[in-house]
């Protein structure tokens, strides 16, 4: 962990609603995407942002690029508050924060080359390069991304997968961002080619200084790319600990839940996390529970959870966790894991 890293971003109780237009007439209902999102991001740190589909992880990335504007709140970069900034300056401020998509075939326009595509972002965002500039740089984050320089006018429809990413990558990386939130940059792909782009990744951040946002559904990915991981439940923090406390010492029964869906060597482990699983299906936003919104599928759930909204609390070790029971279940873990043993 970067403990003495100062903030490239602070969020700060940020808030996301959505109004939906539901059943026979169309009434207006709002869904709650995210509130009450509070945590920073230090500089040259990655950090994993996990949780299931519909627990707002995109919405998040959104709104820390300003893609979408959040209802409440602030995205401070560098101390500046974006969602103050007027569009013409932040299309600027954008080369300084780039996304990542999950599908990356669909996220490069068909009718594009590789090298247009890659040089599109600095046509609008660094408009005094010279042509030949523009091309010396496309070729240099090819290579820096493992794509060969004769690729540069062919066709999206022409690579793979894992190839595609590495066009979207470039892009990403073209004008020479801070930071990067890479969307689920993993899931469309192959088990296979996924660990090269992760390895990738990583590389690249070494070799450009960068600061990564991860966001995955998938905790195993999350957690070989992360120095610190922020669990989101139904659009609120739950847990915020670094990659090792957060995979070897959960305290979030949610975060547990997530952890079963590790494969582990460790049958003992085993054990216990079948019993920590998670069962029935994430609850609608647009009405979550009373109280703690992970009360309806937690087993350790006790009346008082339905009471009260756990606030994230700080707990040692600067970690934070969102569970009135925390202290309490933290002892059953390990007198159940003794006691299957
Ligand atoms: N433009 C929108 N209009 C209405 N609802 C939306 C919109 N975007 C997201 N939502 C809703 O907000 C909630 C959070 O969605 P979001 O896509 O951020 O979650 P996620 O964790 O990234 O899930 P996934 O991995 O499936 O994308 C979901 O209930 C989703 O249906």
């Amino acid at each position: 962990m970067m403990e003495t890293q100062a903030n490239l971003l602070e969020i700060r109780d940020l808030k996301k609603t959505f109004s939906i237009a539901t059943g026979l007439f169309s009434r207006k209902l709002t869904l709650t995407a995210l509130s009450d999102i509070n945590f920073n991001v230090r500089q040259g740190e990655t950090l994993g942002i996990v949780g299931e589909s519909g627990c707002g992880k995109s919405t998040l990335g959104r709104c820390i690029l300003q893609l979408i504007s959040p209802d409440e709140g602030q995205v401070l970069w560098l101390g500046q508050d974006l969602t103050r900034v007027p569009a013409e300056q932040m299309r600027k401020r954008r080369a300084d924060l780039q996304i990542i998509f999950q599908d990356p075939l669909a996220s490069l326009n068909p009718r594009m080359t590789v090298g247009e595509i890659i040089e599109d972002p600095l046509k609008a965002l660094k408009p005094d390069l010279k042509k030949a500039e523009r091309r010396a740089r496309v070729v240099r984050v090819m290579e820096a991304v493992g794509l060969l320089p004769e690729m540069i006018n062919r066709y999206p429809h022409e690579f793979s997968g894992g190839q595609a990413q590495r066009i979207g990558i470039a892009r990403a990386l073209i004008t020479e961002p801070k930071l990067i939130v890479c969307d689920e940059p993993v899931s469309a792909l192959d088990v296979s080619i996924q660990a090269q782009i992760l390895n990738l990744l990583a590389e690249l951040k070494d070799e450009f200084g960068l600061t990564l946002v991860f966001i995955s559904h998938n905790l195993s990915v999350v957690r070989h790319v992360s120095d610190r991981i922020l669990v989101l439940y139904l659009g609120r923090i739950v847990e915020l600990a670094s990659g090792d406390e957060i995979y070897e010492d959960p305290r979030h029964p949610y975060t547990r839940a997530l952890l079963t869906a590790v494969p582990i060597p460790d049958p003992k482990l085993a054990r216990q996390r079948n019993i920590d699983a998670l069962k029935g299906e994430i609850p609608s936003p647009i009405n979550p529970p009373s109280g703690c919104a992970f009360r309806t599928r937690c087993r350790f759930a006790k009346p008082q959870c339905a009471e009260i909204r756990p606030p994230l609390e700080t707990i040692e070790g600067g970690r934070l966790v969102a569970c009135i029971r925390w202290r309490e279940i933290q002892g059953e873990r390990v007198i159940e894991a003794a006691g299957t043993a």
